[in-house]
């Protein structure tokens, strides 16, 4: 079939970029994305695009009118195309049978019956699956299609072309796929259909990348390749614990194995979790058809790979916590970065959800900055409900959001904290000026780096105490226990450490690295009170009965921001950071 009129069903963040996409490089083609969403498909046609994506906008500007086009007209567009991609969303089922794991298939189910209802009467059409759904929905959508014809019946053939873009880098993925896959029957009807569709692709990617394959193939190929790219992450986040108990340095045992040709460099970047929209749905839905299929060791397998993911989370938490003096509650953390990765807005079971839950929990305040997620995004992942579409697996216990603020600017979010975390690789947040942060954060100023992003010895020269994930751990915190601080003094003499971090953190307890903005506040000299906060108010606190002595280093501040939480509890018995100045 030559086609000449392609339709695709699902204007996100596959539908949008991989159709705008082909029509930039098939000017002969006239393409339309329909959406059910008016608001979707009006962004579309605005210059103020749904989603941000690197050259999407060029690239949609060269041809929108042209032969791209946005529409909610579904009916029009899809009875006079040749060829119907399905780009629809696949959350995981939240209820009944496989509940938390399967792929639900009512989005699927509908576009097939609006693809049916629109077509009766046509001439013969390819339907082309995109968006990844679980083995065998070829046969069901077959089945939908040639079931709701009610007569004058058009012939369908249902072809997989699956989709393996990236948020962030979607555009140059999809001018420069690694492989195009494209699965058929094997019929002459099916090889004729994907043939059709080679033959588009063929106009910008090799032929050797285009790869013809069975349906089922095909299918599965999509969720096998995401689930061995989770496996990956999660391997090396494992041999990360590993590191950090042992000095040893992940960056250094990536880059070792990543020359293995077998074994290749990519994707062995230790971090804070995968998130995103794809790769954890798909583990657990191959989780789940192994399961339906009494393949329990092979489910398992998989299984864990995402509950390697959720320790590694957990365990972020856990640093944060410890190397804080065991407390966090009323402290401000800085949480930098809250995309489940750099170059997007999506935060779909993004790592930082559960990572400032876990915070908050622990009653920390925190202060989030992302370059390019809204506050609105922000409260609304921190506190959905139980069961909401795109994060099944989280614990739902009820967080508040009085102690979440969305700052502007990187430095407004590190403005008095205690510590920062980077949960999120924005390249942007490389430059910042971390010398003018650690001037204005409680001292010892902490920076947990949960993507291995920043220079870790300069920082250290600043003076900050660093975690760097995977990384030998810095002596502050190895040494943590013996400084008097926290629960368990008991252990140590406080000797040993880079002598830099021993005097910086001295410096910052007793006062003499105060923040601008804490002096401001009322902390004053190396014996430094809060003015406004009692006489025996403790270092990291202002409402704490019995902080200790000339803690003003760490705390003594008061009105800079939503810093402290509803009870001001660093001080009291918890204010152990300026206990001992
Ligand atoms: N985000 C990514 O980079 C990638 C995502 N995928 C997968 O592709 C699928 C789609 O993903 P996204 O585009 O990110 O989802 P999305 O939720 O951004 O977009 C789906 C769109 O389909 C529309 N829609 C649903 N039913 C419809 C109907 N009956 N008629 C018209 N419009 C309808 C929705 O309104 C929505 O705009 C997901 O399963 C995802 O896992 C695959 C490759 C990359
Ligand atoms: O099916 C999909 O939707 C897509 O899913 C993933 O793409 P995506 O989820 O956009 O992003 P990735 O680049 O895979 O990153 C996912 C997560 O893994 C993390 N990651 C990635 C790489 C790494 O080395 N370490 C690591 O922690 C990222 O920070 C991010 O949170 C796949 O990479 C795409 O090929 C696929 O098309």
């Amino acid at each position: 079939m030559d086609i000449r009129k392609i339709a695709c069903i699902g204007a996100g963040y596959v539908g949008g970029p991989s159709m705008s996409c082909l029509a930039y490089k098939c000017p002969d083609v006239t393409v339309t994305v329909i959406d059910i969403s008016p608001e979707r498909v009006t962004a579309w046609n605005s210059d103020n695009l749904p989603l941000f994506e690197p050259g999407l906008l060029d690239i949609v500007k060269a041809c929108r009118g042209r032969n791209l086009f946005f529409s909610t007209d579904a009916k029009k567009h899809l009875a006079e195309a040749d060829l119907i991609f399905v780009c629809v969303n696949t959350p995981t089922k939240l209820q009944g049978v496989g509940a938390g794991k399967a792929a639900t298939f009512g989005f699927w189910e509908a576009a097939a019956r609006l693809i049916a209802a629109s077509c009766r009467g046509c001439g013969p059409k390819i339907v082309a699956e995109k968006s990844p759904v679980p083995v065998k929905t070829a046969q069901a959508m077959s089945r939908v299609l040639s079931g709701c014809q009610d007569g004058a019946k058009t012939q369908f053939e249902v072809i997989s072309n699956p989709e393996f873009m990236s948020a962030g880098t979607a555009i140059q993925d999809c001018l420069n796929p690694d492989r195009v896959l494209i699965g058929g029957r094997d019929t002459p009807e099916g090889q004729a259909a994907v043939e059709s569709l080679a033959r588009l692709y063929r106009r910008w990617v090799v032929p050797e990348r285009v790869l013809g394959m069975g349906l089922w193939s095909s299918e599965l190929a999509k969720l096998a390749a995401n689930a061995f790219l989770a496996q990956r992450i999660s391997s090396i986040n494992a041999i990360a614990a590993l590191c950090e108990e042992t000095g040893a340095d992940v960056e250094q045992v990536s880059h070792a194995i990543g020359t293995d040709s077998r074994i290749g460099p990519r994707f062995l970047n230790a971090g804070c979790g995968f998130g995103g929209p794809a790769l954890q749905k798909h583990v657990l839905n191959l989780v789940y058809i192994c399961e339906s299929l009494g393949l329990t060791q092979a489910a398992q397998y998989w299984q864990q790979v995402v509950e390697m993911n959720d320790w590694g989370k957990d365990r972020f938490v856990q640093r944060v916590i410890t190397s804080m003096f065991n407390t966090i509650r009323g402290k401000r953390i800085a949480i930098l970065g809250f995309s489940y990765k750099a170059n997007t807005t999506d935060t779909r079971d993004t790592a930082a959800i559960d990572v400032c839950r876990g915070l908050l929990l622990d009653g920390a305040a925190l202060a989030v900055y992302d370059p390019k997620v809204g506050p609105e995004q922000i409260h609304l992942d921190m506190c959905l409900p139980r069961g909401s579409l795109e994060h099944p697996r989280r614990q739902h216990t009820t967080v508040s959001l009085a102690t979440v603020d969305v700052t502007r600017s990187a430095y407004d979010a590190c403005r008095g904290a205690h510590g920062l975390c980077i949960l999120t690789d924005w390249p942007e947040f490389r430059s910042l000026d971390f010398r003018a942060i650690f001037a204005a954060m409680m001292k010892p100023a902490f920076v947990f780096d949960g993507r291995n992003l920043l220079d870790h010895s300069a920082l250290r020269e600043i003076g900050f105490v660093v975690y760097a994930l995977g990384k030998p751990l810095d002596p502050f915190l190895v040494q943590r226990q013996g400084w008097g601080f926290g629960e368990e003094e008991e252990d140590g003499g406080g000797s040993g450490g880079d002598p830099r971090v021993v005097r910086s953190v001295l410096a910052g307890l007793s006062g003499m690295a105060l923040a601008p903005q804490a002096a401001e506040a009322g902390a004053v000299g190396p014996a430094g009170r809060a003015k406004e906060g009692k006489e025996e108010d403790g270092g990291a606190g202002v409402q704490g009965e019995s902080g200790g002595g000339g803690g003003g280093g760490a705390g003594a501040r008061r009105g800079a921001g939503p810093a402290l939480g509803a009870e001001g509890a660093v001080g009291g018995e918890e204010a152990v950071a300026g206990g001992e100045g």
